[in-house]
């Protein structure tokens, strides 16, 4: 049951933060219930009060990011949008009591000096989370960045510092911070160990912002922190978008990491009677028993990872399932992770080299997935690994044998990237040896009540809830949309319906708790008193285009942003808005 207004308010958000201007704030209980909204939100969502108190967070946004916030009782990352036109920075966190998830806060602030605090509290968090914040970071010419040790020995000053200061490295290390800097007020925190949050200073004539923060280790204070950032917003966006960049960074290694070793999926639960589907798992079985290249095509969210894992389980290789994103890495990055290095093959490479994923994958499957973004420098590398069958680490001079099983897959249209010379020839020939298509979601409609009912008693259980059934109505629906984000849309719209319905207490699925699919999630067309805005026209119009080019270009983000004639990130912000992420 949903915890009363009253207990709630315990927990209520300051009056000051709600009316202010500068920042759109929702409240949701446990339960993703509104308790509070303030007027800034309100204005943004072109809504009155009643229209939205007491209402399931997605019925007014369906593709809030809130109840996923209760699910994990974490905050999630730093989001950067443009609302109207301003910057914006998005955060969104649990309020725990008792160790319990009450309820989650989800803000939308103008990006000012209070962006620029919370900017701060999140580096906080990522050095917290991640022990030390990233070198990259950490090297921001907007940041002034100092480490002393217990006894307030400089440890490490950043090249912002050094410049400010007129100082090398050398003179620094090792010297006391009140020798370099005699106001610091790091000593303090050694002594105390208190955090000092927020506090602003001049520095050379620009507003900084400052913090400092003892580094705890077995509860023992063994140094201090101390941060400040400079004030200036179109600084601390790129900041922000440094931040980002980070955070997506150590969210592939971290997903990279679970994946590694990892294949969970078994052609059992791969579901589907429609005679193409069938046909393509029965020809995947067959091929699990041999060693042959495979090149699995077919859209996005069609199951070309789940029939690469079923492959690999079934195959009984000895080595492990090792995925690489072919799409998710910078060209830089890539050959080092595929083929590894040797130590100091550059700087910062680790002392003792690294083994790439190929060598990893040694025994096992190597999956390249979305090989279509394969930069074409990589593709000729990739191409005489396949043929030889040998690689050389970065900076390596010693050939090394791989014995491993390579399946590669795409949702883009290979065929047409070779005739645009986009993806090499030889290189489609080298891993079309055997081809497995997965057909469209939209072509086996068949299939929809088979997966309904898989998928839902999945995500019962994820959700630790019980809504068993789905109307006739609403499967007739879902048998009745053309589904351009394939089965993982299915998913996701599945997982939605049921956070809503659970929250109804209803035990089955209705047409109701699809509004997305009903149309109920755009913005009226026409406002109340019968005239349409500008601005709700011209964002139902930019979302709607937005969405098609997305479905033709089947989900393909570069192309989408080509043929719209916006730029990458533009897309991705707007997306974002729009929600039109699958
Ligand atoms: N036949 C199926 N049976 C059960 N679940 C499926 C099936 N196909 C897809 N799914 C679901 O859809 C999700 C997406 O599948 P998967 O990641 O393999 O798609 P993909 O084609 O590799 O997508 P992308 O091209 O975007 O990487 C899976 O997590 C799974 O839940």
């Amino acid at each position: 049951m949903s915890k009363s207004v009253d207990s709630f308010n315990l927990y209520k958000v300051s009056e000051a933060m709600l009316d202010n201007p500068f920042m759109a704030c929702v409240v949701v209980d446990e339960h993703g219930i509104i308790r509070f909204i303030n007027q800034a939100y309100l204005e943004w969502l072109h809504k009155d009060r009643n229209e939205v108190m007491e209402k399931h967070i997605l019925e007014v946004t369906p593709h809030s990011k809130l109840p996923e916030v209760l699910r994990s009782g974490k905050s999630d990352p730093l989001d950067l949008w443009t609302v109207n036109d301003r910057e914006t920075i998005i955060t969104r966190y649990p309020l725990i009591k008792d160790e319990q998830t009450i309820g989650a806060v989800g803000q939308t602030i103008f990006l000012d000096k209070a962006g620029a605090k919370i900017l701060m509290k999140k580096l906080q968090t990522m050095e917290k989370e991640y022990e030390t914040v990233s070198e990259v970071l950490v090297q921001s010419p907007y940041l002034i960045y100092v480490i002393v040790d217990k006894a307030g020995s400089i440890t490490f000053m950043n090249q912002t510092y050094l410049h400010l200061l007129g100082m090398k490295k050398e003179d620094v290390v090792g010297k006391h911070i009140l020798d370099i800097t005699p106001h610091s007020k790091l000593p303090e925190v050694l002594r105390t160990g208190d955090i000092h949050e927020i506090d602003t200073w001049t520095v050379n004539g620009r507003d900084t912002i400052i913090t400092r923060t003892p580094i705890i280790k077995d509860g023992e204070i063994t140094g201090a922190v101390g941060r400040s950032l400079f004030l200036d917003m179109s600084q601390a966006k790129m900041l922000i978008n440094k931040l980002q960049e980070t955070a997506k960074e150590l969210n592939y290694y971290r997903e990279e990491f679970r994946q590694l070793y990892q294949a969970r999926w078994q052609f059992d639960d791969l579901i589907g009677v429609n005679p193409e589907f069938t046909m393509v798992k029965s020809m995947a079985q067959q091929l699990a028993h041999t060693r042959s290249t495979i090149l699995i095509t077919g859209e996005s969210g069609t199951g070309k990872e789940l029939f690469a894992q079923s492959i690999h389980n079934q195959g009984g290789q000895e080595g492990p399932f090792v995925r690489v994103n072919c799409a998710a890495l910078p060209e830089n990055l890539l050959e080092s992770e595929l083929f590894g290095y040797e130590e100091g093959a550059f700087t910062g490479a680790k002392k003792g080299g690294k083994p790439g994923k190929f060598e990893l994958a040694k025994g096992g499957t190597i999956f390249l997935d979305e090989i279509g973004d394969m930069p074409i420098g990589m593709q000729t590398k990739l191409l005489s690994v396949l043929q030889e069958r040998v690689i050389e680490r970065v900076g390596g001079t010693n050939p090394i044998s791989i014995k491993v099983r390579v399946i590669a897959a795409s949702n883009r249209d290979l065929e047409k990237m070779v005739a645009k010379q986009e993806f090499r020839e030889d290189l489609y020939y080298r891993l079309n040896v055997v081809r497995l298509h997965i057909p469209p979601l939209r072509e086996r409609m068949e299939d929809i009540p088979l997966l309904v009912n898989y998928l839902m008693a999945g995500i019962n259980t994820h959700l630790n809830a019980n809504v068993m059934h789905i109307s006739n109505e609403a499967l007739h629906m879902l048998q009745n949309y053309n589904w351009p984000g394939n089965v993982r849309e299915l998913q996701n719209l599945l997982e939605r319906a049921i956070n809503l319905a659970s929250l109804k207490q209803a035990a089955c699925l209705e047409v109701q708790h699809f509004p997305s699919l009903t149309g109920e999630a755009l913005p009226p067309a026409v406002s109340e008193n019968g005239r349409t805005t500008l601005n709700d026209s011209v964002q139902r119009l930019e979302k709607e285009l937005i969405e098609q080019t997305l479905k033709s270009t089947n989900y393909n983000k570069s192309q989408t942003a080509k043929e719209l004639g916006i730029n990458k990130s533009v897309l991705y912000s707007k997306m974002r808005k729009y929600g039109l992420f699958d």
